[in-house]
Order: C-alpha cells, then structure tokens, then sequence
C-alpha cells in the first residue's frame, strides 16, 4: 500500500473528510486501518487516524505529503470499529473524527511517548532471536524502548513485533505524567536455576546474604519485584543490586496493571437452575447465538424476575462458542453488587469500564479486552466500543435508560450503536428491562405500525413473573392534598409514617425516594416572589445547606445565601421545596434514633462512596436508604419491604413529552425494590396527582395498559416512535444574531421540504410530512453567558432529513462561524431541555 486516507482530528465541517498521505517505505509494515498517525496538515502537524488504504490517489502522488509518525505499535481502532465511526457519523451528523475519538481511551490520546518492552515471564525460541534481526536482544537488554526509536531502526520487524505484541509477549506503555502509566515496580528477573545453583558454589561464605538470595531464586524461579524479595530472602535491595552485577539477576522495571478490583474477593457462583419461565426466555437467545445470527431481543421482565441470571447464563454461552461479550449497564447501576455477581461467575474473564476509574484504570482494563486476556466487558455507555474482535452478544440491562444517549457530540445512542455492531458481527442482542422503552416496546410488538423507531425488527421475550412466585409488592397511592385538608402539614402521610415506625419496629429496611428532577431546592422570596438565578445561565440556584451558599448546577457559580430579599430587601426570603437533606432532618425529627443513609450529587462525588454506602446498607447498619433517581434502580436487598415516593409528580410538568413515561419507568422501578425475597414488600406513593395515569398504572403494574394509552397519543401527536426529531441549538452572546442565524435555518429547511413536495401537516393518514418548529429561546435560555435557542424539526416517513437539515448548515455555516454564532445538532433527541 503506499496512500492512507486520514482523518485529522479537528472536528469542524471543512476538515470532515479523509486527506490522501503516502506511506513512507519505513512505515510500511505499520499502517493500518485504524492507526493513530501524525501527519503535516498546512502549517500544522496534526493527529489523525488511517481509515483506508490504497494503491493510488486521485491526484498526483508526488504532491502528497507523508505521514510523519505512527503513534501506536498496535492500531487502537479496528477496521470494524472504523466502520461502525462511520455509520455513527451519518446517523447523528456529526464529523467522522468525534465518532472516532469517542471510541479510544482518554488516555491514549495524549502525544506521549510509548515504549515497547517485554512482558514478565515472556519467553522466544532461539530461531526467533535470530530472525529478530537483533530487535530482541535490543528489546531483552531489559529497558523499555522507544516505539519511534523501533520504528526507525528496525522497520522490517513490524510484522513480528505488532504480533507479540497482540500475544501479550510485548508490552506497550506510555510515559505519561498523570496517573495514567500503571505504577512501576522494579522487578528481578532470575537466571535460570541450574546456572543459579552453581553460583552458589563460587560465591564466598561471608556474602552469605547473597548465597541466601541466590538459594531462594533457584528455589523460586520466577520474576519478583525487588521489594518482595528483599522481604522474602530478609535481605536489602543493594544485596540483590551487588548479585546483578555478578549477572546472576536482572532488574527491570514493569509496569504493574491497575486492577481496580483486585483486593476484593469473588466467591464463585455456580449457575442457577433456572425457573421454567427463564428456560424459555433463554432459548431463542441461544439458539441466536447458536447461529451466529444478528437478532435482537426485548427481554420484558418484571422487576425481580431474574433478568440477571438469564444474561448470565446467555453470556456463558456466548463463551463456550469461544465469542465475546458486551454487557451495558447504568453507570448508576454499576456498584460493586452488580460487578460481583458478573466477576463471581467469569472471574478474571470480565473486564470494567466505567468512569469512576481512573484514565489509567481505564485503559489497562481496555487493554486486557484488546489482547484477548478478558471475555466480557461490563460498562457504561462507552463500553459498547470495547475492542473485541469476534463479539457474540451485546445485552443492554435497563435498556430504557436516559444515561444511554449521549449527551454531547457525538450524540449516539448505545441501544442503536449495539444494534449496529451486532449486525457486523453477527451477534445477538438482548434489551432487558421491566419498564421498557416506548420505541424499543414498539419495535418488539409492532403494535399498530408506522413506527420510525430506526431500530428494525426486535424479537420480544416476557418474563411476567418473579421468580419463585413472589408476588409484586402492593402499591399505595396517597393524596396530600387530603393530608393537607385534614391537618396533616408533615412530610410524611399518615399512612406512610405508620409504614415507616411499623418497619422500624420489626427491624425491616426502607427505601424512600425523592423525585427531584425538576424539582431542585430554590430561594423564594415569599412577599414578592423573587427566586434566586444563576446571572449567566437562565436557571434557579439550587440551595446547599452544609455550606450555606446557592450554587448553580450548570456552570458552577455560587453564592452566599441571602439575609433579605435582593429585589424587595423582605427579610421573608427561604428556600423552598424538598430536598434529600431537609427529608433527612424530618425523619431524624419524626423518628427519633432512625438510621438513614442519604445518597444524592451531594454525599456520593467521591470515589467509591456510593459503594460504600450501598454495603453499610446491606449490612443492615441502616434502617433507610434515603435518595434520588440513583436509589431505584437495580439494587437487591432482602431486608427492604418498603418503599415510599414522596413528590411523586414532580416530574411530570417538565415540558418534555417523555416526561410522563419516565416518571412511570422511575417509580415502577423503585416499586421493584420492595420485597425482592423472602419477606413481602409494600410501596406507598405521595402524590398531589393521584389520577395520573403514570400514578395510577404503578399502582395496577400495568405497563401494558399505559403503553398503550402511551403510543396511541404520541402516534396522533407524530412523536416517536412515529414520527422522529431532530433538534438544532444555536447559541452566541447576542440574542439578536441567534434570531437572525435560527430564522434563516427554519425557512431554509422549510423552503426545501416545499421545493420537494413534502407536506407539513401530522395529518391522520400518516402520509410523510416535515415540520420546523421555532426558532424559539430554549426551555435553558440562557448558559454560560450564551443566549440558546432552537429549533425542532419533527418528521416522519420517507423523509431524509438528516440529509435536509446538513445541507442548510452547510449553507448558513460560513454566515454562522463568521459571526461567531454554535450550532449543535441533536438527531433524536432524549432531553427536550
Ligand atoms: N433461577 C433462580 N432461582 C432462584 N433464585 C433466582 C433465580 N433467578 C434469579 N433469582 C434471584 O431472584 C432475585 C431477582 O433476580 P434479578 O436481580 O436477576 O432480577 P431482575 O429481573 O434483574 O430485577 P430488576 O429488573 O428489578 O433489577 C435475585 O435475588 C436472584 O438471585
Ligand atoms: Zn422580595
Ligand atoms: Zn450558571
């Protein structure tokens, strides 16, 4: 090959295509497809990545410019993973180099130097030595090299060493200042035994620390760090120092792995014997592995059903065929509980990926994924581009969660990047959750057709049971508006204060939820009704109590709390609404003695807190684990028979037409808490909305019901999965410039929807129409000191609208950059705010 088409990394529309470099005749052997290489790009030397190879280039090859530099010894991108970059790019408009990035570890990409050393215990046949062309004596001479310094010096070698590399042979490292290079330990290499125990002999009887040493490595012939020894042999590091200079050790030094895991213990599980109902779950998705066939599946299963041991047993299979698994979980979800039960049954076979890890943590465990050492990576979002070679199944637990959409460029959705990756490997997909999804309930029932979902056909598998017949627990729906009106101003209705002193008695646990999406504590004054905001972004100050300040949860302003009123100077000013601490006092005030943990942003920014939190819980060290979203989800304690919701409908009044689907999902998940075991469980809902439908259909576990009630509106109304979004944000310091950028977007797009006959009315026949709605100030007018506003363009049916909506930007896009005027493009957007 002599060309390679780059993708620099500069993520703008000019730069988003592949440039043609020649492959200098010493990088030959080490571009690939999917390499990070350094290229001259005008005056600037850029880095970028390899996504094809060719034999020629359309211009001439003379005024190509040559790739400078090939930054890793092994591509960090496969072809598949390149592939699957591309596909994300068109199917959420963003360029190819964000995708891209976003599959490789933070800590790769740094310009850091990397070396390349041999790994403990690595052994090379004297053939191979020889035809090393003197790479390997370079490499055993025990101190890392330099991957440029091997580049230059032995280019012929690039196929013999990027293949010890893959076997784990070779290492590559790179020294970079942070904490992301593994921690260094000196390490004593041994010579053989034989050559040991005739040392003995010729080493003078007063050194009898050295003869001692040189006993226990004949005896112990493997590597061991320095400092080991020294303990072991009880002896001093210069004793071991003086016997390498006799040549009978050598010391390197070896980067240790991180194993953030490793001073837990797993014990192991065995496999369940499965109910009959989770036999027949498990089936079809055995058999789709079986086949190597690309299907997915919905795995409907009530909370408690045994979802878990259903993945477990899949994963299992999905080995035995000698294939890998991906399983994605909430990063909320993913405590040391849920990790246990997936180490305790595959052991060091799993590797983890989730942000709490360090860049470092994170990329030795990225790592043992790439060189074959872990089978099954368990992580959040990002997880699903773990770099695996032969996948077999990508399972997706709480499928219908939020955190499963990206947030930032580029904004993909994990659901539909599994789908994908699947399909190129020919792997099975599972989408377990008790509260699905409406678009991915859609695809797997195709209730009433005309869905736009994206997500092709999903196969739908339901576990409507508990395991060993527990029942679901009974559900209470309380009115506070009753409460109220009989003289009850507390917290806490009367019947759930009952609950709570009832489980307190009997030394059962409690789990109360707060609702506060949406819901923040904010300072009010109560004579004028001033509300304390964020003077750079349109949003109230949540009130902190521990620190007395109001803080801005956006940009990070604070505060102090104000004495009087700053528009009215009433000294009536207070912060209203609930949160977690004030709930807290409450109960420590209605309960004297209650043990409660709180677990909010607040009491869980440190590393491993939450964990911990979770254990002191377990252990019963606590009578009530008190919190936000981040209580409901996938925990299992045997102990909690009840569950209370207080401000049940907080959420439902944000404008965002999810927001009654997702407050039903969060309470029946919170719901399934109770009474998951031995002992039966009880939920109580406070609610000022009792007829709700997202109320009262917790109360009957009617998940049916409400979906379809659900899908009937949002078919009428053209909203997914019928009818799909696309939102463009646009935001600059003057709200004057963003109207005029915005307005000229939405009749451009609205010219060429007209131009090519597309209607905009959602009419009944759902024939294909496209809407722009806005430009409007955003539901957050204002962040950071920058107005927001935007547009949503809703359509649905034979209409390319990605395509549409990147034309227009292209049109206003020099108008737009030369006026200083962001632009971000969300394709179906999760979050309406
Ligand atoms: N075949 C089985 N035999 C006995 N116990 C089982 C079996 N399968 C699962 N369990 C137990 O039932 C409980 C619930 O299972 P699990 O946590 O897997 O449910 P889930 O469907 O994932 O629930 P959720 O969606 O609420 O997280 C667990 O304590 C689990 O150990
Ligand atoms: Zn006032
Ligand atoms: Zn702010």
């Amino acid at each position: 090959m002599t060309i390679a088409r780059v993708i620099v990394d500069v993520p703008s529309r000019d730069t988003d295509r592949a440039f043609d470099y020649t492959i200098p005749e010493r990088l030959q052997g080490w571009v690939e497809i999917g390499s990070r290489v350094a290229v001259p790009f005008g005056p600037r030397k850029l880095q970028g990545i390899v996504i094809g190879l060719a034999e020629d280039a359309d211009v001439e090859l003379a005024k190509l410019k040559p790739i400078e530099e090939v930054l890793d010894a092994l591509p960090p991108l496969s072809p598949e993973l390149v592939e699957l970059g591309e596909w994300m790019s068109r199917r959420w408009l963003c360029p190819l180099t964000v995708s891209l990035q976003a599959m490789l570890p933070a800590a790769l990409k740094g310009r850091s130097e990397k070396y390349v050393f041999p790994a403990a215990g690595a052994q090379w046949s004297d053939e191979e030595t020889a035809r090393s062309g003197g790479l390997l004596l370079a490499l055993r001479k025990g101190k890392p090299l330099k991957l440029a310094m091997l580049l230059q010096q032995y280019p012929e070698q690039g196929a013999a060493l990027k293949r010890w590399l893959r076997q784990g042979r070779l290492e590559e490292r790179q020294r970079v200042e942070d904490k992301s290079s593994g921690k260094t330990v000196y390490t004593v290499f041994p010579a053989d035994a034989e050559t040991l125990l005739k040392a003995v002999e010729e080493i003078p009887a007063r050194a009898s620390k050295q003869r001692e040493v040189v006993r226990y490595l004949a005896e112990n012939n493997d590597p061991i760090a320095v400092a080991r020894l020294a303990a072991e042999a009880s002896t001093t590091s210069a004793t071991i120092r003086s016997l390498e200079e006799r040549g009978l050790l050598e010391i390197r030094s070896v980067t240790e792995e991180r194993d953030p895991y490793a001073d837990r213990d797993f014990t192991a599980s065995n496999p369940m014997v499965l109910t009959p109902k989770q036999a027949t779950a498990l089936a079809p998705i055995v058999d789709a592995l079986n086949e190597r066939s690309s299907e997915a599946f919905l795995l409907h299963g009530v909370t408690g059903s045994g979802k878990t041991e259903v993945y477990l047993q899949a994963i299992q299979r999905c080995l035995e065929l000698g294939r890998e698994a991906i399983v994605l979980v909430p990063e909320i979800a993913l405590t040391a509980q849920l990790v246990e039960r997936f180490k305790s049954r595959f052991g060091a076979l799993v590797a983890v990926l989730h942000s709490r890890l360090s860049n470092g943590e994170r990329y030795d465990e990225w790592r043992k994924i790439r060189e074959g050492r872990a089978q099954v990576a368990v992580g959040a979002r990002s997880a699903i581009f773990a770099p695996f070679s032969s996948i077999g199944l990508i399972v997706i637990d709480e499928e219908h969660e939020t955190s499963y959409k990206q947030e930032e460029s580029p904004r993909y959705h994990a659901r539909e990047v599994a789908i994908e990756r699947a399909r190129l490997h020919g792997a099975a997909v599972v989408l377990g959750s008790a509260t699905p999804a409406l678009e991915t309930y859609e695809a797997a029932a195709h209730t009433r057709g005309g869905s736009q979902s994206g997500l092709g056909k999903i196969g739908y598998i339901g576990l409507p049971e508990r395991v060993a017949n527990r029942p679901l627990p009974g559900v209470q729906i309380v009115d506070m508006r009753e409460e109220l009106k009989l003289g009850n101003r507390a917290m806490f209705s009367r019947s759930l204060a009952a609950a709570i002193k009832d489980r307190l008695e009997k030394q059962e646990q409690i789990v109360l939820l707060l609702n506060r999406r949406g819901y923040a504590t904010f300072v009010m004054c109560r004579s004028c009704g001033y509300t304390a905001a964020c003077p750079h972004c349109e949003i109230s100050l949540t009130y902190h109590r521990g620190s007395s300040n109001l803080r801005c949860h956006y940009c990070g302003y604070s505060e102090a709390e104000p004495k009087t009123c700053p528009s009215c100077e009433s000294p009536h000013i207070r912060f209203f609404g609930t949160g977690t601490q004030k709930v807290e006092e409450a109960l420590a005030e209605a309960f004297p003695g209650i043990r409660v943990i709180r677990m909010d942003v607040d009491t869980t920014t440190e590393k491993g807190s939450h964990e911990r939190w979770l254990t002191e819980f377990r252990e019963r060290r606590a009578d009530v684990l008190l919190g936000t979203q981040m209580v409901a989800k996938g925990l299992d304690f045997p102990y909690v028979t009840l569950v209370g919701v207080l401000a049940a409908d907080s959420a439902l009044r944000l404008p965002d037409f999810r927001a009654p689907e997702r407050t039903f999902q969060l309470l029946t998940q919170v719901a399934g808490r109770a009474g998951r075991h031995e002992l039966p469980g009880e939920v109580i809902i406070q609610t000022y909305d009792p007829e709700h439908e997202s109320i009262t259909s917790v109360q009957g576990h009617d998940y049916q019901g409400f979906v379809e009630r659900a899908l009937l509106l949002r078919k009428q109304l053209g909203y997914p999965p019928y009818g799909r979004l696309i939102g463009v944000t646009f935001s600059h310091e003057s709200a004057a410039m963003l109207l005029s950028i915005g307005g000229q977007f939405a009749s451009g797009l609205r010219e060429r929807a007209m131009e090519l006959g597309i209607r905009k009315e959602f009419d009944s026949t759902g024939a294909s129409a496209l809407e722009v709605l806005g430009p409007v100030s955003s539901p957050i007018a204002r962040l950071k000191d920058r107005y927001r506003f935007q547009c949503m363009v809703k359509y649905r049916g034979d209409v390319d609208a990605s395509l549409l909506v990147s034309r227009v930007l292209g049109e206003i896009g020099e108008a737009a950059k030369r006026g200083g005027v962001q632009i971000s493009v969300d394709v179906d957007p999760q979050m309406m705010l």
